[in-house]
């Protein structure tokens, strides 16, 4: 089994994708993330998957994609903010270097305000982006072996405490 060299972690906005991408280029490996696997194998795009089969529908399609990825993937890979609700999901980051990006909501809601559509925050998504950490915030501490704070930081320097944090080696260090 191959497995992911970091898997990020966190909310909306906490940028796991960009962040993601960026990471992996510094590391010279490939990057993935579960939403793109996810839409690539829906055929539509998550809001879609959202009005269409209803919010169960895409978990199960989610924690699919994340146990396929997280067996086969040797790059970075970037989750979906919600994934770590799945207790089997959870089960399976136990064992894998897992970063958290921490957001506070004033830059979140700012990052993704400019961004594609996220049905959780399509209403009230200050609102809706609270309730959401306070649910998830013990999950994403409870799979994460560092944390990265993101607040003011460009995607550049989040990635370069991202690699710190967990004291991985680029090819050019
Ligand atoms: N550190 C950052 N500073 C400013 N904007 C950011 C940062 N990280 C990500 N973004 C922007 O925020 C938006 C959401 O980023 P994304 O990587 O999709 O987050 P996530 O995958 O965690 O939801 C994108 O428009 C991205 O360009
Ligand atoms: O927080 C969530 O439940 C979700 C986050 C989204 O991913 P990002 O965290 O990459 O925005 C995407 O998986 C879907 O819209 C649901
Ligand atoms: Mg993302």
């Amino acid at each position: 089994m191959t497995t992911p060299v970091l898997v990020l972690v966190g909310p909306p906005g906490s940028g796991k994708s960009t962040v993601g991408r960026v990471v992996a280029e510094r590391l010279g490996v490939g990057f993935r993330d579960t939403d793109a696997d996810i839409e690539a194998q829906a055929g539509k795009p998550i809001p879609d998957i959202f009005v269409d089969e209803g919010e169960p529908h895409f978990r199960a399609l989610e924690e699919a994609a994340v146990r396929a990825a997280a067996g086969t993937h040797a790059g970075v890979l970037a989750l979906g903010g919600g994934a770590v609700m799945a207790g089997p999901t959870r089960e399976l980051l136990r064992d894998l270097p897992v970063v958290f990006l921490e957001v506070p909501l004033a830059d979140a809601v700012k990052r993704v305000g400019l961004d594609a559509p996220r049905p959780l925050l399509a209403v009230n998504p200050r609102a809706r982006w609270r309730e959401l950490m306070d649910a998830r915030r013990p999950l994403y501490l409870e799979v994460a072996t560092a944390v990265v704070d993101t607040a003011g930081r460009t995607p550049e320097q989040v990635a370069d405490a991202v690699l710190e944090a967990l004291e991985l080696k680029t090819p050019h260090d």
